[in-house]
């Protein structure tokens, strides 16, 4: 078993690191603690194997708003087994009190950040439906105009075959009245046809 004792320094107190780094022990065989230290620093001494120590590491040297850990110096040596648990430890309640206070405000403009950004998203979303359904409907104009057409189309070929099939049924019975007179002539010329 390993132990590292780490100092974070940055943006690493009133940003709920502590929290963080005490999430990153959770449902892993990791002691020790976390602290926050009058220099503005973070102290972090953890027990466990190598492996979970060193994802443990990773884990919390992080630039995550609001935490940005800067620096990162990181000492090893074999576990003691002198802690029992993971815990953070606290300083004086008032002051703690004071840092929850940053933090919640720190959170609450975050999460105001958020939601006017997820709205402008929503916002450009509808506009790109808006658009979407625009284009739909000149689509369905033009297959209007198209139908339109194809049923004048259809008007007109119909017209067309009337107009056709009458003037051929006229021309048919001129031509078959041409031919009974040419017949009616023959016969009476004596040739039969
Ligand atoms: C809110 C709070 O206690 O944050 P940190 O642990 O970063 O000081």
């Amino acid at each position: 078993m390993k132990r590292f004792s780490a100092i974070a320094a940055g943006r690493v107190q009133r940003v709920g690191f502590r929290e963080h780094v005490y999430k990153e022990t959770f449902e892993k065989d990791i002691t020790g603690y976390v602290k926050n230290l009058d220099t503005g620093k973070v102290e972090i001494v953890a027990e466990g194997s190598e492996e979970d120590l060193r994802a443990l590491a990773n884990a919390i040297n992080i630039i995550r708003y609001p935490i940005a850990v800067k620096s990162f110096t990181i000492k090893w040596q074999e576990a003691t087994g002198e802690y029992t648990s993971f815990e953070i430890i606290r300083g004086d309640i008032q002051e703690e009190i004071f840092e929850r206070i940053d933090y919640a405000g720190t959170i609450m403009h975050q999460t105001l950040e958020n939601s006017e950004l997820s709205l402008k998203k929503q916002d450009q979303m509808l506009d790109k439906q808006d658009q979407m359904l625009d284009k739909q409907d000149r689509m369905l104009d033009k297959q209007d105009q198209m139908l339109q057409v194809g049923i004048e189309t259809k008007e007109e070929i119909a017209a067309l075959r009337k107009d056709t099939g009458k003037y051929l049924d006229d021309e048919f019975k001129e031509i078959k009245k041409e031919l009974t007179s040419i017949k009616n002539a023959l016969a009476r010329a004596g040739i039969q046809v």
